[in-house]
């Protein structure tokens, strides 16, 4: 691995693309972009541009030809939604991932970065989960297939680097949570289900809740604005081939993340665990070192995010994103 380098500074007027600019983490990396005076975005629903359509995403990106790329766009989901649909995560990703980078290396893309997850470590990795435990291990079945797919997307940036030598770059993010996110009670991930579930308890009155799994897993968790400030921060700054780890360097039991949210919604039933669920990974925590190095720190405390996502999510229940 080549030493990382410094980035060039980015032209703020330049054509920007952000690919899933409606998704959790396109959103708010749009919303930032913009908060900075990025002047040129360019953003395309999956309706108007299907990704996994090669010759579509060479059209429009050949038009658009935009100087600067973010990945955000992917099939994403939960723990059961990717331990039920391998086949989907697997190829869509695949497909997504490659023909963006393709079509952005022909039109001349000058810097892109590629969203991967803390999945794509291996299921017991020493924790904190260092960079360099990548394919040191076997990773967690239930979300082998799209771990597979995010790490032969970290291969694809620095494939491009070392073979054209262009400054793209990887950032692996731990669970995210915030504005924007999917809530459906199937296909989301565990912070917008508990929200949905405590709050929906709460309106009707229910004396229980039951979550899945037993409970006792350890999960990281980052406000996706914080998401998005690193990301912005790691393209002004960051210019090497190693991706890097981005969360707040600290986790929590989900059972303690669901008295939290209990709390904030303000729940007092009981609370009961349906083991015939999958817990996954027992410990997923990001060593945060490498980026506290180049210099950005999360800024987001769990307890305050939560409280304006259960307060964002009351706005906008009539009309929720909910996909899986
Ligand atoms: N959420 C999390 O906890 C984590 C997310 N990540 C990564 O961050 C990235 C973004 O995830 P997140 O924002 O949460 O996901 P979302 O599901 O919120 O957003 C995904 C976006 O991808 C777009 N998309 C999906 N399929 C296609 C397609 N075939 N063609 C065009 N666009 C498509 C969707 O577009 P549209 O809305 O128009 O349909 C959507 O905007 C992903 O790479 C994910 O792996 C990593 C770790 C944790
Ligand atoms: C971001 C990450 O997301 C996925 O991995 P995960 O970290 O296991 O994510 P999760 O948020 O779905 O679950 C976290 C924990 O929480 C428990 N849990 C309780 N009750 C609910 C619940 O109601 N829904 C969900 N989803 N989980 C629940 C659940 O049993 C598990 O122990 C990957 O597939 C992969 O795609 C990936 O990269």
């Amino acid at each position: 691995m080549t030493e990382a380098g410094t980035a060039r500074p980015l032209d703020r007027d330049a054509q920007f693309y952000v690919a899933g600019h409606r998704g959790l983490v396109g959103g708010a990396i749009w919303r930032a972009l913009e908060d900075s005076g990025y002047t040129s975005l360019v953003g395309r629903t999956s309706a108007e541009l299907d990704l996994r359509d090669r010759g579509a995403v060479f059209d429009f990106m050949g038009e658009a030809r935009p100087q600067y790329v973010v990945l955000a766009a992917a099939k994403v989901g939960g723990i059961l939604a990717n331990n039920t649909y391998p086949v989907d995560f697997l190829s869509e990703n695949l497909r997504i991932q490659t023909n963006v980078m393709d079509a952005a290396l022909e039109c001349g893309t000058e810097r892109l970065l590629f969203l991967g997850s803390s999945c794509i470590y291996p299921k017991l990795a020493p924790q904190p989960i260092r960079e360099d435990s990548l394919l040191t291990g076997h990773l967690e079945p239930t979300n082998d297939a799209y771990a597979i797919a995010k790490i032969a997307g970290i291969l694809g940036v620095q494939s491009v680097r070392r073979q054209y030598g262009l400054p793209w770059i990887s950032a692996m993010p731990t669970n995210l949570y915030g504005p924007g996110d999917n809530f459906s009670p199937i296909g989301s991930h565990v912070l917008p289900a508990l929200i949905r579930r405590y709050d929906e308890a709460k309106a009707a009155g229910d004396p229980s809740v039951t979550n899945w799994g037993s409970g006792a897993p350890r999960r990281e968790f980052l406000h996706v604005d914080d998401m998005a400030a690193a990301c912005l921060y790691l393209l002004e700054h960051y210019d090497g081939p190693e991706q890097v780890n981005v969360g707040t360097g600290r986790d929590a039991t989900i059972k303690e993340i669901a008295q939290l949210v209990a709390e904030v919604v303000g729940y007092e039933g009981e609370t009961l665990w349906d083991t015939s669920k999958p817990d996954g990974t027992p410990q997923k925590l990001l060593d945060v070192s490498k980026l506290r190095e180049i210099g950005w720190e999360a800024q987001i405390g769990l307890r305050d995010g939560l409280e304006s996502t259960v307060a964002w999510y009351r706005e906008h229940v009539g009309r929720l994103r909910e996909t899986g």
